[in-house]
Order: structure tokens, then sequence, then C-alpha cells
């Protein structure tokens, strides 16, 4: 290992605590692109992103791509562009990642305040909303470039920054402002980097190649003016949440199988070669359980139940907006319930074959119901499954990097979420892009506890530090 590497690792070492408090500043803003009345905190997250950034000496500009179509009368945040570095002997690496995170309430069930970052010192877990997904990555970047500066050691390569607070409400805005810059402020792009998934197990690290797709819907359905009182009316009126629930029982059976007409057909069949693949993948049931918290997964072999996440659809039903979910047993026909529901997607669906499959399906089965209610069901947002081949010299300097911080060769992984502007900054950029995730499988991204172990943050920061310097001393061949 390059003695200046060394260097690096000891800086980050020594600033651990500064790092950790950066990243207690940051979950402390509810930056949650979900709900409406958050908007002002995810705009001061983004200000908050930008004063670190111009303090380290990076440079900042904004892009504001005017109001959300879905919600007229909020404004996207900014994206922010950053630039450390102008060296025109240097590779230049463009990174993303996003600032807003997954809407969480106490009441969910979190042990702890979710916008406290809450560090359990014995076993090193850090709880807090955005630990993992996505502000403990994104301040990793930050962390590399001042852990340089402080350790004396030139940052080996010129960084290109786009940090988003729209990726979990389905990235409004950005695709456009990809391509805008793509000749533009992304010009210089050598590859393309995004810290944003997490390990397959809980201690071994991975370089990912491959992420599912993902179509987004919502069935609103209507009919009595007002909520009603189920003694003076139940029996009496079409009732909107009987007909919705019939109809989300009509998508998906509890082992998993799509019940929608032709959706499983539009999937590339798997082939022989493919399957031996899953074999060679270092994955255990176990760690599966630990993710999950239980023992209660459909398949209970590890080809099965990594194809299930990573090579087939799944479609998942998240919520009903309107439905009584208080404690307590309030007798009430709910006026207007919305049901929503997502198709994780794979090669080869594309998203308008999907949304016409699922869409015809609503509407025939709505047919079968026969109530006097109204059903709309609308696409809300969808992203394109990306893969990609890891035979390029931005995963052989990703490789060498897990090498020199974890003493292993990472696992070459597919990942069951999706990230929709990796396929975007592929295509507009032409670039080679690379997934390499600092958080674990058991990090409950999305879940309630969302942590961070400190392990992962801090040599998760050695982690993207090294892969800069590998990148820079790779050879310049495309393979
Ligand atoms: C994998 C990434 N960290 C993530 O969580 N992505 C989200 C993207 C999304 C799509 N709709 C809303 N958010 C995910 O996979 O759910
Ligand atoms: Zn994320
Ligand atoms: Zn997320």
């Amino acid at each position: 290992m390059a003695p200046q590497l060394q260097g690096y690792f000891n800086k980050v070492d020594e600033m651990a605590e500064g790092f950790i408090k950066r990243l207690s500043d940051a979950v402390a803003i509810p930056s949650v692109s979900a709900d409406d009345a958050m908007r002002p905190q995810v705009v001061k997250m983004a200000q908050f992103l930008r004063g670190e950034l111009e303090a380290l000496g990076a440079t900042v500009e904004e892009r504001h791509p005017g109001a959300e179509p879905d919600r007229p009368h909020l404004q996207i945040p900014p994206i922010l562009l950053a630039r450390y570095g102008n060296d025109k002997s240097k590779r230049t690496i463009l990174v993303y990642g996003h600032y807003d995170v997954q809407p969480a309430l106490k009441e969910d069930g979190w042990a702890t305040d979710p916008f406290v970052l809450s560090v359990d010192q014995k076993s090193g877990k850090m709880f807090g909303r955005g630990s993992t997904d996505d502000k403990g990555p994104v301040l990793g970047w930050l962390n590399a470039i001042e852990a340089h500066q402080k350790a004396g050691i030139e940052f080996p390569v010129n960084l290109l920054m786009c940090f988003e607070g729209m990726e979990e409400y389905g990235s409004e805005g950005l695709d456009d402002i990809i391509h805008d810059e793509a000749k533009k402020f992304f010009k210089d792009a050598d590859a393309v980097c995004i810290s944003d998934n997490y390990w397959l197990g809980a201690e071994k690290p991975c370089l990912t190649y491959g992420l599912r797709g993902v179509s987004y819907y919502q069935i609103c359905v209507h009919g009595p003016g007002q909520d009603l009182h189920s003694g003076v009316y139940g029996g009496s009126v079409s009732e909107p949440m009987t007909d919705l629930v019939k109809l989300l029982g009509t998508l998906v059976d509890n082992k998993g199988k799509i019940l929608v007409p032709g959706l499983n057909e539009l999937v590339k069949p798997v082939d022989e070669e493919e399957k031996k693949l899953y074999e060679g993948i270092s994955f255990e049931m176990k760690d599966l359980y630990d993710g999950i918290g239980s023992c209660s997964s459909i398949y209970q072999d590890k080809e099965s139940t990594l194809m299930a996440r990573w090579r087939f659809p799944s479609l998942s039903i998240h919520g009903i907006e309107g439905a009584f979910s208080a404690p307590g047993a309030k007798t009430v026909i709910p006026a207007k319930v919305i049901g929503k529901f997502s198709v994780r997607t794979v090669p080869n669906m594309e998203p308008h074959e999907v949304d016409k499959v699922v869409l015809t399906h609503l509407e025939y089965e709505w047919e079968k119901i026969r109530t006097n209610n109204t059903m709309e069901a609308k696409l809300l947002h969808a992203g394109k499954w990306w893969v990609s081949s890891p035979k390029h010299w931005n995963f052989a300097a990703a490789s060498k990097a897990v090498e020199s911080v974890f003493g292993c060769k990472p696992d070459m992984t597919r990942e069951g979420g999706s990230i929709p502007v990796t396929l975007t900054f592929e295509q507009a950029t032409g670039k080679n892009v690379l997934l390499l995730p600092m958080g674990s499988s058991t990090d409950a991204a999305h879940s309630i506890n969302e942590k961070l172990d400190r392990r992962n943050y801090i040599e998760g920061i050695k982690l993207l530090g090294a892969y800069l310097h590998y990148v820079a001393e790779e050879p310049q061949v495309e393979q």
C-alpha cells in the first residue's frame, strides 16, 4: 500500500469523532422529501451541505428544476453541483448521493428519536434516519476531502459532486439536469461512483453492478361524500375500503407470486450459466434473517432468495392513505382511500409495458367487483433497472480499495432496491458507473431504527478515499 494512503487512514481514525459530529448535525435536519410540511427542512439540509462543501474549498452551484409535477405548490429542492479540484493532469470522478430521507416518526416504533443520532458506545451502532441512506455516504466524500487536507496529502483526483434532495420521492427533475449538464458541468467526468446501497451481509464489503427498477402506483377509491358512521350506514352503502382491499388482493399472493397477467412474461428468461452465478456468492440465509429481524423468508435457500431479490420482479403493497390507523376502535367508514403499491422491475421490463399490463389488470378486476364507487389508478413515478459490466478500471480500483481497507476481495452483487438516476448517469455521460456501498444489510434503511455502524462509517470514509487513490493509478485502457 502507498505510504500516503496509510497516512490518510491514520488521519481518518484521528478525526473520527469530528466525522460523527458532522453526521449527527446532518441527521438532526429532518429532510423528508415525501412530506409537504418538511420541505423547508429539505432546503435547510441543502444549505447545510453547501456550507460544509464551501468550507472545504469546493465550488458549489445550484440547479432549481422548479415546481413538482404532482405537487405544484412545492418547489423541487436545489440540486447541488460541486467541484473540488481542477487539475487537468488528474482523473475526474463524478459522485452522486441524496440528502433527503424517508419519513420517520417516533410513534412508528423507533427506540430513539429518529432525528437525533444516538450512538450506542458498546455496539458502535449509530441510530438515526438517513444515517445509512444516504447522509453517511454523502458526508463520506466530504470527510475524505477533509482528512486529505488535514493529513497534508494531495487529493488524487478532481471530484465532481451531484447531490439531490428528491431521491426518496422519485428524483423529480434530476434526469433533465443530468442530460443538460452531461456536456457542461459533468463534461470532464472519467467515471461515476454512487454510494447509496448496502452490503449483502454485515461483514463483507461488495461492489454492485445492477439494480432493480421501480414503478410506483396509486389506486384511489371514493364514494360517499364524507366519512360515515358504520353503525348508521354499514350494510347500506358501498364501502371504498372493501373495494380497495379486494382490488389490492388481486395483485400478489402471500408467496410473492405476482398475479397480474402478462407481467412475468416481460422478464428475460434465466439461462443455466446465469443460475450458476448465484451459487458462488458468499451469502447465508442468516444474513437475510439478521437483516429482516426474523426467519420469515419465503425461500429457504440462498440461490432462490438472491434471485427473488435481484433477478425477478416483486410487487409490494405499501399502505393506504385515508385508512383509520390510530390506536383504538373508531367505527368509521372512510369515504376515500388511496392504496399504494410498487413493482420492482428487472431486465427486460420496459416501464411503459409494465404500466400497460398493471393498469389494464386493475380496470378489468374493478369491473368484476361491481360497485357503485369510483376508482382511478395511476403511476406516481418510474425508474428503470440497470445492469452493467464490472470489468472496468472503475471497478478494479474499487476492488483494490476494499482489499486495502478490509483485507478481502469484495463480493460482486446486484441490488434489489432502485437508484433510477444510475442509468441516466451512464447514458448521459457515456461513462462507467460503479455502486460502492458503505452500509450493511442490517442497517434497516427505510425502516424503524435505521442505523449505520461506526465501523462502516469510518472504514467507509477510508474506502472512498482509497478508491480515489486507486482510480488515479489505474491504467487508461477502457475494458
Ligand atoms: C437503494 C436506495 N438507497 C433507495 O433506497 N432507493 C429507493 C428509491 C425510491 C424509489 N421510490 C422511492 N424511493 C428505493 O429503492 O426504494
Ligand atoms: Zn438512498
Ligand atoms: Zn432510500
